[in-house]
């Protein structure tokens, strides 16, 4: 039976090499393909409904009578044809295009059950895009749950529908089941054939739960099985065992704050692993402004007072030189060299960077993409941290990892996502979470604005703010002008406010195209204070701390996801001054609205990113990580959460009593996770 399901689709009865020719560009190659092109979505078709009771814009299937029929010839090439139908409570037309069998099939009187979209207006009903599901005179038979596929390149549902029934009917098709027994057991999850069929077929809408159920469940299970295995779970090699030393307590007496309560328990967290013989990976999460960078430091002091060196690796320049300038500030008079090594280092410096990094001399490295490049050797190296794991790959962070013998591990990130997300995301971490934020800080006050608003914006807002002597972002999401899109640029709003608005007061840009020195500088001048506005694109987004900066301008918001508007918005709020933020927005959609109300209402970025995910749907809000797994075809990470915890539970007992997969029970559901993810380019799939 297995060699049928593998045959090329184009063999099919009624298929053949045209038709399988566009089936191929919908990524449909084999009898298999084609059965696991599941419908993206399903009408009820089994509810009928009488005309009194049909509403405007609605589908919905009627059962009528036929009362009288015609085509006429709009244009050359047009036929339209017009169905007169009337049950018990009403009329109703249905109107046909280039359906010209249609008058020769129907009468006056014979009895109809038909599908379509209705128009209303008073009692004047109109169905269009009617498909006819059965013709009697009396049609007793109910319409039923209907599958729509994702369609393009002129392939129909009735087309695919008509396919994968003729796959059913002319040979003895059975797919062998390849879920481990344990599970249907347990679970009593329907066999794979029952639920093939009935997703496409679906006999009733129970039947379909049923199979839906089973496609889901296996679907999430092959995902999370196949990234415990190749991205590995936690292994059991030995780490070091390092000591809680007693200078970590002068560490904190230099901090000018007190750690919080949740910083506190993630550093005993990060220490418990450091001190055990395993070898650590922590996720450190936290909302923006939580203080997860003093918990980096301290935990990268503590290594280096072991003897042992430390590397943190940053998503942007920016941001490894922040850090370079915190950590140093605080850690230099204390005997600890750090240096700083990104792209923009020169070759001579860079040279001897590296030699002092080869021979042990440098104690703690920061810095970007550059760390993990070949050429950067550590003597010993005991922790590695990214900083905003979730921009760089997979293979990037063990990269890092691999340049010493079993390092401990940790990630930090700003976007707090559920337990059983971020197990897809990152693996499996043990996750630590920073869910305080320092003592005297504000609720942000949060504005959405429209567009034809923002002079008032600049004029009062701002110039409140600069006048108490704090400072201002304005973002926007362009560099430059565009001429087909009608977006705020950086360099277009610079001039605009220098000219029409502040005259007086001193504004500097920032963007993504300046060299790193230029960059520098003016993130420095702003720091200093030298700058009273910044006009930046989304170059600060990620971890710029400026405490003095109280106000953020957020142009075309409706252009960023919840979570970047909170990111942005992070950028303020970081003293102890009361600090806003405004989001200037242009779209009349109701998403915007929704996704403006969400910002106003709440500064907890846990439930922004709940709400973001549930917006945009996990596929978007996974960004690049999507690329890199199978694609889901059913079932959806947020949605599906209580499934998705189910099967990480059973995944997980199932890597650790047979990690590579290979005892009989499991050889099956092993092959289609390799056959999932074999068609994953292994670069996109690890960045
Ligand atoms: N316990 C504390 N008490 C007072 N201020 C603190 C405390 N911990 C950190 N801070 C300060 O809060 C600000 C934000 O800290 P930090 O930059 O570490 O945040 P973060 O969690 O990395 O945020 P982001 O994700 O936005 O980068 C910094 O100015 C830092 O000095």
């Amino acid at each position: 039976m297995i060699n049928l399901i593998k045959e090329n689709v184009q063999y099919v009865k009624g298929i053949g090499p045209k038709r399988a020719a566009k089936l191929n560009r919908l990524g449909i190659y084999t009898v298999k393909d084609l059965l696991y092109y599941f419908p993206r979505q399903f009408e009820d078709r089994s509810t009928i409904k009488k005309i009194i009771q049909l509403e405007d814009e609605e589908k919905a299937t009627i059962k009528a009578v036929i009362t009288n029929i015609e085509s006429y010839s709009p244009k050359k090439g047009m036929v339209l044809t017009r169905v007169d139908v009337k049950d018990d409570t009403g009329f109703a037309k249905l109107v046909f295009f280039n359906r010209e069998y249609i008058k020769n099939t129907f009468r006056a009187g014979d009895g109809i059950l038909v599908f379509g979209k209705v128009k209303r207006s008073g009692n004047f009903v109109e169905l269009t895009s009617c498909e006819i599901e059965y013709r009697s005179k009396d049609p007793k038979t109910t319409g039923k749950v209907m599958p729509v596929y994702p369609l393009s390149y002129g392939i129909t549902n009735r087309d695919i529908s008509g396919m994968i029934r003729n796959v059913f009917d002319s040979r003895e098709i059975a797919i062998p089941e390849y879920m481990p027994k344990h599970l249907i057991e347990k679970y009593r999850l329907c066999s794979i054939d029952y639920a093939i069929k009935n997703i496409h077929f679906p006999k009733d809408k129970a039947a379909l739960k049923v199979a839906l159920y089973r496609l889901i469940f296996e679907e999430l299970l092959i995902l999370q099985l196949g990234l415990f295995m190749f991205k590995g779970g936690k292994g059991d090699e030995k780490g070091i065992v390092f000591e809680n030393s007693e200078k970590v307590e002068e560490v904190l007496k230099r901090l000018p704050f007190k750690l919080t309560a949740a910083q506190t328990r993630a550093l005993n967290e990060i220490n418990a692993d450091m001190c055990s013989d395993i070898v650590m990976s922590r996720l450190v999460q936290g909302d923006v402004g939580s203080g997860k960078t003093v918990v980096a430091m301290i935990a990268l002091a503590n290594c280096v007072f072991n003897g042992y060196q430390g590397a943190m690796m940053a998503p942007t320049e920016i941001l490894a030189q922040q850090h370079f300038e915190s950590f140093s500030e605080i850690l230099e008079p204390m005997g600890i060299k750090i240096a700083l090594l990104t792209g923009s280092v020169s070759k001579k410096n860079k040279e001897k960077m590296l030699y002092e990094i080869a021979s042990g001399e440098t104690d703690i490295v920061i810095g970007t993409h550059a760390l993990i490049e070949d050429n950067v050797e550590f003597s010993n190296i005991g922790l590695v941290i990214t900083d905003e794991q979730h921009r760089f790959g997979v293979r990037q962070r063990g990269r890092l990892s691999s340049k010493g013998k079993n390092p401990d591990m940790m990630v930090m990130t700003a976007t707090p996502i559920p337990r059983t997300l971020a197990l897809i995301l990152y693996g499996d971490l043990d996750i630590s979470v920073i869910d305080e934020l320092p003592p005297g800080r504000q609720k942000i006050e949060t504005m959405a604005v429209e567009k034809k608003k923002r002079d008032k914006v600049y004029s009062t807002l701002v110039r409140k703010e600069v006048d108490k002597g704090r400072q201002v972002y304005i973002v926007c999401p362009l560099v430059e002008e565009s001429e087909t899109l009608d977006l705020k640029s950086a360099t277009e709003t610079v001039e605009e406010l220098k000219h029409e608005y502040f005259p007086d007061l001193r504004l500097g840009l920032l963007h993504g195209k300046m060299r790193p020195s230029e960059k520098d500088e003016i993130m420095n001048a702003f720091k200093n204070k030298e700058i009273d506005i910044l006009v930046s694109t989304t170059v600060i987004e990620v971890g710029v701390n400026v405490p003095n900066a109280t106000l953020m301008i957020i142009e075309n918001a409706e252009r960023f996801g919840l979570a970047q508007l909170h990111q942005l918005r992070g950028r303020v709020g970081r003293g102890k001054h009361k600090s806003y933020c405004v989001l200037i927005y242009g779209s009349k959609s109701d998403v915007c609205a929704k996704r403006m109300e969400i910002m106003e209402d709440t500064n907890d970025g846990f439930k922004i990113s709940e709400k973001d995910l549930e917006i945009r749907g996990p596929g978007e809000f996974f960004g690049t990580m999507q690329h890199g797994v199978p694609q889901l075809k059913v079932a959806n990470l947020f949605k599906h959460m209580k499934i998705l915890k189910t099967v990480q539970h059973e995944a997980r007992i199932m890597i650790s009593e047979d990690p590579k997969l290979e005892k009989a029970e499991n050889r099956m559901i092993k092959n289609e996770i390799m056959e999932k993810f074999s068609n994953i380019n292994e670069d996109i799939y690890l960045n």
